[in-house]
C-alpha cells in the first residue's frame, strides 16, 4: 500500500526497506503532523504506521514498551511522579501503571490523531489511559517541559518517533537541558536512541550531549523489536546527579512490584535477567567495529 520506493529512500535507513503480509487495511488518514495507517497483517497482529514508519505491532510491542519504561522506573526505589514525552498509544502508560509507588502520569502527545485512532485499534496498549493517575496534555513537549516546574519528576521516558518528523527537535541538546531541569535530583530518564547498526554516529552525537547534560550516569541499552530497522532499537539511560543509581542491576527489581498483572495482562519480556543482558559495555561492540 505504502510505495517501495518510499520505504527504500527513507533516509534513517537507505536501502533497506521491511514488508509485512497486508490481510486488511483497518484505517488511513492524515493528522496536521503526519500520515497513519492502521492494518491487520498476518502475522504481527495489528500494525500501527506513521508516514512509512511501523511503530508497533501487536506481536512485539512489549519488547519497546516494557523496556522503554522499566529500564528506568526500576533503577530507582520509588518512582513518584513520571513523565511520557509521546507515547500516544498508551502502551508505556499500561507499563507505568504496574508500578504502585507512581502517584502521578503526566503524557504529553502532540497527535490527538494517533490517540483517537490506538484507542479504536489497539485496546491492549491504549488501556494506560484508563489509570486514573494519568493526565493527557496534547501539544508540543517542548513547550510543555519548558513550562514544567523545576525538579517535577523522578522519571521522564521519551516515547517518540524518529528523529525525522515531528520528534525532530527530541535529540536536540536544548531538550535534554529542558529534561534535566524538570528531573528531581537523582531522576532518571529513558530516552529512545534507534539502533546500533544504523546510527551510530547519531548515537555518539546523544551520548556527548547527554554526558555533558546528566552528570549521574549515562548507559546505553538495546532490545530486540523484529518490526523495527535492523531488528534492534536502543534506550538511553540517563540519570541527573544527586543519588546513586545503578542501571543493571535494579533497586526496585520488578519482580518485586505489586500490581505486576494490575494493568490488565502479564509482562511478556522484561525482567531482571533480561535487564542486565540489554546493557551494552560502551567501549565494545558495536560502536568502534562497526563506524564506517
Ligand atoms: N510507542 C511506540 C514506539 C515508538 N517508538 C519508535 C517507533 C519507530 C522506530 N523506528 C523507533 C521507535
Amino acid at each position: 500500500k505504502t510505495s517501495k520506493m518510499q520505504y527504500y529512500n527513507n533516509p534513517m535507513w537507505p536501502g533497506e526497506a521491511h514488508s509485512l503480509k497486508v490481510e486488511k487495511i483497518l484505517y488511513q488518514g492524515k493528522s496536521p503532523y503526519q500520515e497513519i495507517l492502521v492494518f491487520e497483517s498476518s502475522t504481527y497482529g495489528n500494525v500501527l504506521v506513521l508516514d512509512g514508519i511501523v511503530q508497533l505491532t501487536d506481536k512485539d510491542e512489549c519488547a519497546y514498551q516494557e523496556m522503554v519504561t522499566h529500564l528506568p522506573l526500576c533503577s530507582i526505589p520509588s518512582p513518584k511522579n513520571v513523565l511520557v514525552v509521546g507515547g500516544g498509544d498508551g502502551g508505556v502508560l499500561r507499563e507505568i501503571a504496574r508500578h504502585d509507588s507512581v502517584e502521578t502520569i503526566d503524557i504529553c502527545e502532540i497527535d490527538q490523531l494517533v490517540i483517537d485512532v490506538c484507542k479504536e485499534f489497539f485496546p491492549n496498549l491504549s488501556i494506560g489511559y484508563k489509570d486514573p493517575r494519568v493526565r493527557l496534555h496534547v501539544g508540543d513537549a517542548v513547550d510543555f517541559l519548558r513550562n514544567s516546574p523545576e525538579g517535577k519528576y523522578d522519571a521522564i521516558i521519551v516515547d517518540s518517533s524518529d528523529p525525522i518528523g515531528p520528534a525532530q527537535a527530541l535529540v536536540e541538546k536544548p531538550f535534554f537541558q529542558t529534561i534535566a531541569r524538570a528531573l528531581k535530583s537523582g531522576g532518571v530518564l529513558c530516552n529512545l536512541a534507534e539502533s546500533m547498526w544504523l546510527h551510530t554516529h547519531l548515537i555518539q552525537d546523544m551520548l556527548a550531549i547527554c554526558r555533558q547534560t546528566f552528570k549521574g550516569a549515562v548507559h546505553y541499552a538495546w532490545t530486540s523489536v523484529p518490526t523495527y530497522p535492523s531488528g534492534v532499537i536502543g534506550f538511553l539511560l540517563c540519570a541527573k546527579e544527586g543519588r546513586p543509581v545503578n542501571f543493571l542491576t535494579p533497586v526496585n527489581p520488578i519482580e518485586k512490584i505489586q500490581g505486576a498483572t494490575k494493568a490488565g495482562k502479564e509482562l511478556r519480556f522484561y525482567n531482571s535477567e533480561v535487564c542486565a543482558m540489554s546493557f551494552v559495555a560502551l567501549a565494545a561492540f558495536p560502536f568502534q567495529r562497526l563506524r564506517p
